[in-house]
């Protein structure tokens, strides 16, 4: 039953709406109702949407919300894993996360860095050959190959397509029905098999790997109990490290697409050691990428003169936040140098979701993200010089997730 003073979607469920509507959603609705929150009805279940900075502080507060069956079965089945990490409540969950924290954090960010940056030096001669090159569809192969080479998972150069393309499919499907569930589930499973089979060769020493890889560290892992994750789990939470860099190349792309738009900024970047920071946080807040994040009350309270009722679904407007012109001046410009006086808030600037990572759902692997969009944005400003050729770069605001639909597009590619 909706909280007689606040806000609330009369249509009986407004899943369609929600796809209809896609980043902008919540944002339209809250803009509407001139409120931080509003009820409604999504997934055949009740729900209450929230926004602000308030609200992802409230949002990040592990006495109030778990994890635990909040993400629709759908998503765990294409994007995340059943069961895996995002799932996961108090102390089971700050154990696991550690795991992810000891492979995301100092010198990881550096090392993927630096191997990215290796293999767009190397595809150089064959970009400066190429008729065209798709920054999205290499941004995917390099990712696999270098987030592979880093886990110490072994790929095959013939491979790399094949699975970069499946990784794709799983971060692709979030937010699908259809064509591209279909795709996003049958590429899990297929992964999920070939990782499960590199974990058993490991434990069974026949495949090496070093201590430090996240292959050996996902494989020796030990749970509170002190058991060894099972060996399907070990491949999902495997992939929750792979996965999510492949998917820095729809990152890469946007801000491509900003470098272009924007190219006043260059002679800024080319002049400025500290403006490659500034583009690559603005690219991250003014993109459409994480649309929200879904949560169960864990134990009722009030919030802004509304109950939160135990096991209802609440969902926390990330593209909003990213946009909200309390925090934001002019959210729907792009500057970057909105960040230069920035001073950090946890809450305010949520691409990755809010708090602290290693106590609570904040993405890990921020860091990672950064520095491989850092260094790629000083290889497409200093090493290469390149047309942008007549092409679609507009991007569907409905579709989720996003980005510019030719991919991003260059041409005569000429090394500086
Ligand atoms: C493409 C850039 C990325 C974006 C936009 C992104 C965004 C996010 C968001 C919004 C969350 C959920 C936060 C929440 O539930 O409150 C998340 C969780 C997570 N991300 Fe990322 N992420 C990115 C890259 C990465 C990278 C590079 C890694 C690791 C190498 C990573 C690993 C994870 C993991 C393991 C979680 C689950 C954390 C948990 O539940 O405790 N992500 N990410």
């Amino acid at each position: 039953m909706p909280n007689n003073n606040t806000p609330h979607e009369k249509d009986l469920d407004e899943t369609l709406a929600l796809s209809h509507d896609g980043y902008l959603y919540i944002k339209n609705r809250m803009d509407k109702h001139k409120s931080d929150l509003f009820q409604t009805h999504l997934f055949g279940q009740e729900a209450i949407c929230i926004t602000g900075k308030e609200a992802a502080e409230l949002f990040y507060d592990t006495e109030k919300f778990a994890r635990s069956g909040a993400a629709p079965k759908r998503v765990q089945k294409t994007l995340t894993g059943e069961n895996a990490i995002q799932g996961m409540d108090g102390e089971a969950h700050i154990h696991r996360k550690s795991l992810f924290m000891a492979l995301t954090t100092d010198p990881n960010p550096r090392t993927l860095a630096d191997l990215v940056t290796k293999e767009w030096e190397a595809a150089i001669p064959r970009w400066e050959t190429a008729e065209k090159i798709n920054l999205f569809d290499e941004g995917k192969l390099v990712l696999c190959k270098v987030a592979c080479q880093w886990a110490g998972v072994p790929l095959l150069e013939a491979e790399t397509k094949e699975y970069a393309d499946d990784f794709a499919e799983m971060i692709d499907a979030f937010g699908a029905v259809g064509l591209r569930h279909w795709k996003g589930k049958t590429a899990r499973t297929k992964t999920e098999k070939w990782i499960e089979n590199i974990i058993d060769n490991l434990r069974a020493g026949r495949l090496k790997a070093p201590e430090d890889s996240a292959l050996f560290m996902v494989a020796n892992h030990k749970e509170l109990n002190g058991n060894l994750l099972e060996t399907n789990m070990a491949a999902k939470e495997l992939m929750n490290l792979i996965r999510p860099i492949v998917a820095i190349s729809t990152y890469i792309t946007f801000m491509a697409l900003a470098l272009y738009e924007h190219s006043d900024y260059k002679d800024v970047l080319l002049n400025d050691s500290d403006a490659a920071h500034l583009f690559v946080q603005e690219v991250r807040r003014f993109y459409p990428f994480t649309p929200f994040v879904g949560a169960k009350v864990k134990k009722e309270f009030t919030w802004n003169g509304c109950e939160f009722k135990t096991g209802t679904l609440v969902i926390l407007d990330v593209y909003g936040i990213n946009h909200d012109s309390r925090i934001w001046e002019k959210p729907f410009e792009f500057q970057p140098e909105r960040f230069r006086n920035w001073q950090y808030n946890p809450f305010e600037f949520i691409p990755h979701g809010g708090g602290d990572p290693a106590n609570g759902h904040r993405c890990p692997g921020e860091s990672i993200t950064v520095e491989i969009m850092k260094a790629t944005l000083q290889f497409l400003v200093n090493r290469i010089q390149y047309k942008v050729p007549d092409q679609d770069l507009s991007y569907d605001m409905t579709r989720i997730p996003t980005y510019p639909k030719s991919g991003f597009v260059l041409t005569n590619v000429i090394s500086k």
